[in-house]
């Protein structure tokens, strides 16, 4: 199956998912693989969970390859390194996803640079620095390449405690129209899939706490708090060719969460 037979089809791709050993960026590494990509995913160890999702891409008939970076580390410390790998693997890699992200729940009054610097590495830093790697390879090379970032719900409305982060994944949503400007001349589109609250190990323990689970259901039009492959299938959509017109867009992937007024009067006082 080509893109010219379905226009949803991955096959024949190859991609890198950052962030991809666990949670949203696992769930994006087997949605790829699934729709026909060879992934390479990059994370912070080698661990059970990074050779489950390997075993998943193999499974799909695809190759699944594992590269070990600290991409909270400054990103001059590894760009070049992993471009290098990734390139030595998959020549003619053509799809990026930078998914990695984290937040730190802190006060705004009592915020650090380390914890915020940290954050907007991680969230930030990092895509913005991948991209321009792959963007200058890709522009020599005459790839039309494809890029996605994993946003948030919270780059859009906030949280208590969770200023840096939100501040982070604001920024993403301006990076992917900047970067859009930027590169759709080129020929690459630049996208983000930004989820509202998935189950995931980031997530999970505040799930687990104050109800959280149950409050989350009732404020989301769909009354859901799926697990993460809902990001992964919307991640495959915006790498294929089915959203060859689609740039510089914030696809909100949240059960409805950002388009509802709350608290909806009627079911509060009727
Ligand atoms: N889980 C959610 O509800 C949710 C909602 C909206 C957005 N997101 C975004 O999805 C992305 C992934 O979140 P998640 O919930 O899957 O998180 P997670 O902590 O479960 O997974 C994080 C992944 O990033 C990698 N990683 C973490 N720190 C790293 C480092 N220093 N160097 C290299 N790799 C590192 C880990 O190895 C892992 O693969 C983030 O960008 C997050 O902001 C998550
Ligand atoms: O982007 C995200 O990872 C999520 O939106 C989280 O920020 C949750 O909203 C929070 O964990 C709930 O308290």
């Amino acid at each position: 199956m080509t893109e010219s037979d379905n226009a949803f089809s991955l096959a024949g791709r190859q991609a890198l998912v950052t962030g991809g050993t666990q949670g949203v960026g696992a769930a994006i590494a087997r949605a790829v693989a699934r729709a026909g990509a060879d992934v390479i995913v990059v994370g912070v160890r080698d661990d059970a969970s990074a050779q489950e999702v390997l075993d998943d891409i193999r499974r799909h008939g695809r190759q699944g390859e594992l590269l070990v970076a600290d991409l909270s580390q400054p990103p001059q410390r590894y760009v070049d390194d992993i471009l290098a790998a990734a390139l030595d693997r998959f020549p003619d890699l053509g799809l990026l996803v930078n998914n990695v992200g984290t937040y730190i729940d802190r006060p705004f009054l009592e915020m650090d640079w380390s914890t915020y610097q940290t954050t907007m590495n991680l969230n930030v830093a990092c895509g913005y620095f991948l991209t321009q790697a792959f963007a200058r390879h890709w522009i020599t090379k005459g790839i039309e390449g494809r890029v996605v970032f994993t946003g948030s719900i919270n780059g859009m409305l906030a949280e208590a405690d969770h200023t840096a982060y939100d501040t982070s994944k604001g920024a993403v949503a301006a990076m992917v129209r900047s970067l859009c400007v930027a590169l759709a001349p080129h020929g690459i589109r630049v996208n983000s899939m930004a989820p509202g609250l998935v189950r995931t190990p980031l997530t999970g323990p505040a799930l687990d706490q104050n109800r959280l689970q149950e409050w989350m259901e009732l404020h989301t039009p769909n009354g859901r708090v799926p697990d993460a492959d809902v990001c992964g299938d919307a991640v495959v959509f915006l790498l294929s060719h089915a959203a060859r017109h689609v740039h510089g867009q914030t696809m909100l992937v949240d059960g409805g969460m950002s388009v509802w007024q709350q608290p909806d009067p009627p079911s509060q006082f009727g």
